[in-house]
């Protein structure tokens, strides 16, 4: 069993009156590590290392050695796929084909950055397109930013943290990470393997303990220079007030729409929104909450859903025939398991699942709801999806509009016309055609409008943001 502290300057601090806590499986309540809450004063010193690592090394070292490095972290990664799967399925209680996928995806996401790290950054602009620019040029170029304060939550964490850490690397800036207080034993692995192929001790120092305790202080410290935070909206709202003057990049929660038209593959739509509302209990930010769909096709759309939905398997994560893992904690299945029986009080209609087995929440479709149910205007982060007729295309648009959040939609129709008439009217930060919201590869540019955040991750964006730009002009006689 893993029993971790605070890694900071490649040091693991433990004791020392550090209070421990259990991380249990949400699953089944076993003790799966032990994390010894970290101090403001290690917050203190987790910065300054950065700093002093930022300028001793990070910032000058040279890109091919970044990406190098990267590469090499990635290849770790791949061999020890199974090993991080493992630790997922016990702090997350993710399903252990889901955990697997996503340690595949965060391997995949480190070549991605070590290509990046290489890539120019930068450009050369033409000073004579300006009048009395004459005889002259100029660069903007990149410079990292320096120390960089992550905040990260359990529902990726191992590839949410990655695109934090590894971003910030390719672009030369060192980290300090603060991971979720449920899901600190990957995040720690993670860091240590980072270190181990190659990446200077300092560079990523990595706090543990409860937001409430260490945010404060990291966001605030004086050397910090940009905050990129990933979690709950109240929480992420919160954290860009406390940044102040510094870069801050939130990527917070959604009630993601996805909308079928009834000229779309009904087939095609129904797998994508099974699989895109219930993978790991809903608990994505970007996971299917409110499916549109034409009235002309809503019978035969739900008559082609709700059996497979029914036909998720609940369970064991460990298992790999289990679709749909516990969810995080009781306190969430319960709210869940609360939203869900005041919908029906409401007048909404249970087509499957509703009930609460444990952290449990069997597989759920709605129909009957309303706009103002919380099911349907909050975010649900539950294995819970409402379907909700619509007559014409302004009404489905006007309807996925009617939101607090803009994250990602999907929308399903087999016209390029109607796809882009729709796609274009959307207020999120991505639309798929003919898939689901919950479709993402790492290198696109990802990051919600609306309360869904501010700014862009994906590898390319992320590194842009981890730099600033400084004008070099050169007069030439
Ligand atoms: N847009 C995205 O890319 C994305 C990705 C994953 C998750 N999310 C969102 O994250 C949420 C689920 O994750 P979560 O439950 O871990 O989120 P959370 O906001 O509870 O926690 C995220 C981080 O914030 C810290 N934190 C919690 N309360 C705090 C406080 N009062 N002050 C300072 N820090 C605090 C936690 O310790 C953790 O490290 C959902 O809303 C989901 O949509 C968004
Ligand atoms: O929870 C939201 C995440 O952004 C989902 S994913 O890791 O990017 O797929």
């Amino acid at each position: 069993m893993m029993r971790i502290g605070s890694l900071i300057n490649g040091v693991e601090v433990l004791g020392g009156g550090r209070q421990a806590h259990d991380i249990r499986s949400p699953y089944n309540g076993e003790v799966v590590g032990v994390v010894e809450y970290g101090s403001r004063e290690d917050v203190e010193r987790a910065v300054e290392t950065a700093h002093r690592v930022f300028h001793e090394t990070m910032k000058t070292m040279p890109a091919h050695q970044r990406s190098e490095i990267l590469r090499r972290s990635a290849d770790r990664l791949e061999a020890q796929l199974e090993d991080f799967a493992t630790v997922l399925v016990g702090e997350a209680g993710k399903p252990i084909r889901d955990a697997q996928a996503e340690v595949g995806r965060a391997v995949q996401l480190l070549r991605f950055t070590s290509e990046e790290a290489k890539a120019n950054n930068g450009e050369l602009i033409k000073v004579d397109s300006a009048a009395g620019g004459e005889n002259r040029i100029g660069f903007a170029k990149r410079y990292p930013i320096g120390v960089v304060a992550a905040i990260t939550p359990f529902n990726f964490p191992l590839n949410l943290v990655l695109h934090k850490v590894a971003t910030a690397f390719a672009a030369g800036c060192t980290v300090v990470l603060k991971p979720a207080e449920k899901t600190p034993l990957s995040a720690m692995k993670l860091a240590k393997l980072l270190e181990e192929a190659g990446f200077p001790k300092g560079a990523l120092n990595v706090v543990n303990g409860t937001g409430v305790d260490l945010v404060e202080p990291l966001v605030t410290h004086p050397l910090v220079k940009k905050v990129t935070f990933t979690g709950s909206g109240p929480v992420g709202w919160k954290i860009k007030d406390m940044a102040g003057p510094r870069k801050v990049t939130l990527e917070l929660g959604s009630n993601s729409p996805n909308i079928v038209l009834n000229d779309a593959n009904l087939e095609l739509a129904v797998a994508s929104i099974v699989r895109g509302g219930f993978a790991f209990s809903g608990q994505a930010c970007i996971s299917v909450q409110r499916v549109y769909v034409q009235r002309d096709v809503y019978a035969q759309v739900l008559e082609l859903l709700v059996p497979k939905v029914a036909a998720l398997r609940a369970g064991d994560p460990a298992l790999e025939t289990t679709d749909i893992g516990p969810m995080i904690s009781e306190q969430a299945a319960s709210r869940a398991e609360e939203w869900i029986r005041e919908a029906a009080d409401q007048g909404a209609t249970i087509l499957t699942g509703g009930e609460r087995n444990g952290n449990i929440i069997s597989p759920t479709v709605l129909a009957d709801t309303k706009h103002d149910m919380k099911v349907v205007c909050q975010e649900v982060f539950a294995p819970l999806i409402t379907v909700i007729p619509f007559d014409s295309e302004a009404e489905a648009v006007a309807a996925a509009n009617d939101s607090d959040y803009g994250l990602q939609a999907g929308l399903f129709t087999t016209d390029i016309n109607r796809a882009f008439r729709v796609a274009d009217m959307l207020e999120t930060g991505g639309v798929w055609i003919n898939d689901v919201s919950t479709f993402r590869t790492d290198h696109i540019p990802y990051g919600g409008v609306k309360m869904s955040g501010v700014g862009k991750e994906g590898v390319k964006y992320a590194i842009e943001d981890m730099t600033e730009t400084k004008f070099i002009g050169i007069r030439l006689y």
